[in-house]
């Protein structure tokens, strides 16, 4: 298992150790002392989440306000670009985002620190995206943040997507965070 900061503070990628053989792969997802010790983190997964959207489909980009949700997400079938937008006022890289590929093929994770805004965008021909959260869905403590806000300015590799009503309502980050 590899851990690698990336351009969001707290935000990190993880590749995991892949065992393959004649019959296939193996692979820990998920094991709570070495993830704890090699993501830096003291909290427990009380949730796991699994959706299935077909291809242009974006999902995002989603917080929780007062019970902020850490996530550990990842790809078994197909590939996304995965976004997070750095939402806390206090940290020194307000306002930035970062994006990875997650797919079935890298196996790779990405850790999305509790207090963050994240989102996906599929670009395969569906996509079935796993997650632990830290914390329980709230639906009414969640926030939107459009896709699109040209002063986050995210590289979407699709430029239509596929939205929810609600995602599509998405507001500005200088309304909500300003
Ligand atoms: C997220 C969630 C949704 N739901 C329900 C509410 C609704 O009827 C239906 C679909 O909800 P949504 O449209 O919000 O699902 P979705 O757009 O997949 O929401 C998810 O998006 C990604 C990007 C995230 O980061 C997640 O934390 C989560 O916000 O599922 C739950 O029951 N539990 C949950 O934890």
């Amino acid at each position: 298992m590899k851990v690698t900061d990336t351009d969001v503070i707290g935000v990190k990628l993880v590749e995991p150790k892949v065992f393959g053989d004649e019959r296939g792969f193996f692979l820990e997802t998920f094991q709570q002392d070495r993830y704890r010790e090699m993501l830096d983190i003291d909290l427990d997964f009380v949730q796991d989440n699994h959706s299935r959207s077909s291809r242009n489909v974006l999902r995002g980009l989603h917080f929780q306000t007062s019970k902020p949700q850490g996530k550990l997400v990842r790809v078994v079938r197909g590939e996304v670009f995965d976004v997070v937008v750095d939402i806390r006022p206090e940290s020194a890289t307000f306002g930035k985002w970062v994006g990875v590929h997650l797919s079935e093929s890298n196996k790779n994770q990405l850790w999305v620190p509790p207090g963050l805004a994240h989102g996906f965008v599929v670009i395969s021909d569906f996509a079935d995206f796993e997650y632990k959260c830290t914390d329980y869905y709230d639906p009414k403590n969640e926030g939107c943040l459009i896709w699109n806000d040209p002063e986050v300015g995210i590289q979407w590799p699709v430029k239509t997507p596929l939205l929810s009503e609600k995602d599509a309502k998405g507001k500005l980050f200088g309304e909500l965070f300003k």
